[in-house]
């Protein structure tokens, strides 16, 4: 079955928070409706560019489009920006059921407000590996009041002015930001999109399965529903072997389903609320929404007589990677893994100054995405349009401190990692300290793919030494965007098996705006015919 959406993305005047400000917008909303379809359904989607005077393109997160990778939709990697004026129209199959995710990949455009979630449900007969009754969406995010334009600017500054915290956390777009700190006339509680909080209800006696995504710009969350623990099942699409959890701790780029048991008093309602960890979040309150049971003379808008949750310490580094490291696959679906890596790449991401700029590196370069896109710059031969010479597949790990800000320069760049169509490629990611000293939380997500998550370590991975021992070979889940700890280190397998580029990067979008990320590239030769409506800027000029 085809579903196709003609969508207008413009600029709109929105208040989540009560704070009046532009967001760019799907139809005319932020969040985007969500996609339903069910799997091995065809998404064709018309993406008009009403923006006036800013490019666009949009991402199918979790969606590995394979035989479409000019459909992934990064600006600079597998298409030329969407021109204001202009439509690009984005056709691919969703392949595997599960809940995934869309959004802005053109320059910081995300922050903004263009982002949504992707439900694919399996077909008629086919069983899941849990039940329920009903379900809900939960689409988490963060929201500053400064515009994306002043953000990207105070990165690429000299000084550097990092973004900041968040003013608010929205839940399904909705936030709570107190009027009272804001400057007046700026904020304004009876603004009719932020008068009320976002509003989950529930029959007494059901079990809902809530799909939870997080397209937070750069904060790591907690969400928890009060009085009532979840049992997570799914992860990024694939079933996990369940566990209970009273809240879960949820990264940029991930997507979580998890059971919910509407069984406690239907007489009144229970707050929602996700809480940012990892960082400091005195400069932000805590996302709220409502829980309220379908229940003869409960009021849905009655505030819970309870104070909202306070979430765990933001700073406990080791219980979210206890989460991290419980999470297996589902036993009945374990996807085969191969038994070794024909290549190993260990990435370490150092935060680096570079001709006065604070940029990020991997392996000590900072990527920049060339004028032409890679996709059709490798597929045409077009040598000169990105570096030809590839990026080091390994950090001097005898040597480096991790626990001290990098002492070298790096470089900015837009070197490829050319894998072996076919190949199978383990990726250690390697955390250090920033120049202030500090180890932060980076989701990585890969494009084009999901991944073994083989481990998550503390310190520094040794490869000579027995740090291999510590991966888990057996049951390892399958994902597309993993956490990387603070102090830590992650450990990924995945098989290079879909012709194209892609990137994999931090889903933190100040970072990969600062050059957190790499590109790979395996089997463009056997790309199809790329459409022309990918090209027309740098070296494609000409040849849109
Ligand atoms: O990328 C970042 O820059 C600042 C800080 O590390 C600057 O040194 C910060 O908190 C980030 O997440």
């Amino acid at each position: 079955k085809e579903h196709h959406y003609e969508w207008d993305i413009s600029y709109q005047l929105k208040s989540p928070d009560c704070f009046e400000k532009l967001a760019v917008t799907v139809n005319g909303e932020a969040p985007g409706p969500t996609i339903r379809a069910t799997l091995g359904d065809t998404i064709v989607v018309a993406v008009h560019n009403k923006l006036e005077t800013e490019n666009t393109a949009i991402h199918w997160h979790g969606i590995r489009q394979i035989g479409t990778p000019w459909a992934d939709g990064v600006a600079g990697v597998t298409q030329c920006p969407i021109l204001p004026g202009e439509t690009f129209t984005y056709k691919f199959v969703v392949d595997r059921p599960g809940t995934y995710l869309y959004h802005a990949h053109y320059g910081m455009q995300r922050v903004a407000g263009l982002n949504g979630m992707i439900v694919v449900t399996v077909p008629d007969g086919f069983v899941e590996p849990f039940s329920y009754d009903e379900e809900h969406t939960v689409l988490l995010g963060d929201w500053w009041h400064k515009s994306v334009y002043e953000q990207a600017t105070g990165l690429s500054s000299n000084p550097f002015v990092f973004v900041t915290e968040p003013q608010s956390l929205l839940i399904n777009g909705r936030g709570m930001f107190n009027c009272s700190l804001a400057p007046s006339g700026t904020c304004n509680a009876s603004l009719p999109d932020c008068a009320l909080p976002t509003l989950f209800t529930a029959v007494p006696g059901k079990t809902y399965l809530l799909r939870i995504g997080s397209l937070t710009s750069l904060s790591s969350l907690y969400f928890e529903i009060e009085g009532h623990p979840m049992m997570v099942v799914e992860a990024d699409g694939h079933y996990v072997r369940p566990f209970a959890a009273r809240g879960l701790f949820i990264y940029s780029g991930e997507t979580y389903s998890v059971l919910v048991k509407a069984d406690q008093d239907p007489r009144r309602n229970y707050w929602a609320a996700s809480h940012v960890v990892g960082r400091n979040p005195s400069q932000t309150p805590s996302g709220k929404a409502v829980v309220s049971y379908a229940f003869n003379g409960n009021n849905p808008w009655m505030p819970p007589p309870t104070a909202p949750p306070a979430g765990p310490a933001w700073n406990n580094t080791a219980i979210r990677v206890e989460q991290s490291r419980a999470i297996f696959a589902h036993p009945r679906f374990v996807e085969p893994m191969p038994a070794r890596a024909d290549r190993t790449l260990l990435l370490l991401n150092t935060q680096n100054r570079i001709d006065g700029h604070i940029k990020w590196t991997i392996n000590g370069v900072s990527l920049m995405f060339p004028a032409t896109p890679y996709l059709v710059a490798m597929k045409r031969g077009m040598k000169d349009a990105y570096e030809q010479r590839p990026p080091p597949d390994m950090y001097d790990h005898m040597s480096h401190d991790i626990s001290a800000p990098a002492p070298t320069n790096g470089t900015v760049g837009s070197p490829v990692y050319r894998l072996a169509l076919g190949s199978v490629v383990d990726v250690v990611l390697q955390n250090s300290n920033a120049l202030n000293n500090k180890s932060e939380t980076h989701p990585w997500h890969l494009h084009g793919h999901d991944f073994w998550v083989l481990g998550h370590g503390e310190g520094k991975f040794n490869p000579a030494a027995d740090a291999w021992r510590l991966l888990n070979v057996r049951d390892p889940i399958m994902k597309n965007t993993v956490p990387l700890h603070p102090d830590g280190w992650t450990a990924v397998r995945f098989r290079a098996d879909n012709p194209g580029v892609w990137l994999f990067h931090c889903h933190v979008e100040a970072h990969v705006f600062m050059g957190m990320g790499v590109v790979f590239e395996e089997g463009v030769e056997r790309v199809g015919r790329l459409p022309s409506s990918i090209m027309g800027c740098g070296q494609s000029k000409g040849l849109h």
